[in-house]
């Protein structure tokens, strides 16, 4: 892929936040991700990757800087508001993602919202259960999801809006080798743009193209890992 030939869907440029009356967290984050790009982003614990995406969603404020998403320069709650169901973000903690009763109902929650048509919506919700493994689920109450399931329907849940941008914030947590390993082959199928936090530095390898770290509020190339999986971006 030829990254820097394609349009930028996501600019930052010299943003800065802090948890106020915190010092800064992010002092001086830029960074560009392309279209069809899959940017990795790892970082010590507390380091701001979660508050980060947070921030490009227009969760939490910058207190400086700019965010670019999708061509729309974001300041505010009303330039980020339209931009939601384009750009998904998948929560680090899953139980800020799942909040209706089965998961045929979580999954059918964003496309319903996007306006699609009841029998559409059913169609949608199936391919996107199969294509995850998890068509065994569709009628599951989420209270009785395990937790490497509420990842997975929360992902699910997300993918249904066929959102343009990825954010997504250790995707991996609670998920066993195999279902690791499915993961990472669809997200090196999948069309979008993504920025993925993860603090497994092998499977960053094996699912993005360029990897970032956090450290001290700036961006910095990621260290190489020891090589675990065999293939490649
Ligand atoms: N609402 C908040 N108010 C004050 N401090 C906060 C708030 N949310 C997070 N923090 C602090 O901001 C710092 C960064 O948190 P964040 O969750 O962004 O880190 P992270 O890099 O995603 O960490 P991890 O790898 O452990 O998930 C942490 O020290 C955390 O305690």
């Amino acid at each position: 892929m030829n990254a820097a030939a394609a349009p930028v869907l996501l600019r930052v440029e010299a943003l800065r936040f802090r948890h106020a009356p915190r010092r800064p967290l992010l002092e001086d984050v830029t960074l560009a991700l392309h279209a069809g790009e899959r940017l990795g982003l790892a970082g010590a614990n507390g380091s701001g990757k979660s508050t980060l995406l947070q921030v490009l969603m227009g969760l939490l404020p910058a207190q400086d800087g700019t965010i670019e998403l999708l061509g729309t320069r974001c300041r505010d709650e009303r330039d980020f508001a339209p931009l939601r169901g384009r750009v998904g973000l998948l929560f680090q903690d899953s139980d800020d993602q799942l909040f209706c009763p089965t998961v045929e109902e979580d999954v059918a929650f964003g496309p319903l919202n996007q306006g699609l048509p009841a029998a559409q919506v059913r169609e949608v919700v199936a391919r996107t259960l199969a294509r995850l493994g998890l068509e065994h689920l569709r009628e599951r109450p989420i209270p009785h999801l395990s937790g490497g399931e509420k990842r997975l329907v929360a992902l699910a849940g997300l993918l249904a809006m066929e959102p343009e941008v990825l954010l997504l914030d250790e995707p991996t947590t609670g998920l066993d080798e195999r279902a690791q390993e499915h993961l990472a082959a669809l997200l090196q199928a999948l069309p979008q743009a993504m920025l993925v936090v993860s603090h497994d530095a092998a499977f960053l390898q094996a699912v993005t193209h360029r990897r970032l770290a956090l450290r001290d509020g700036r961006l910095q190339p990621a260290p190489a890992p020891a090589a675990r999986y065999s293939w490649t971006p």
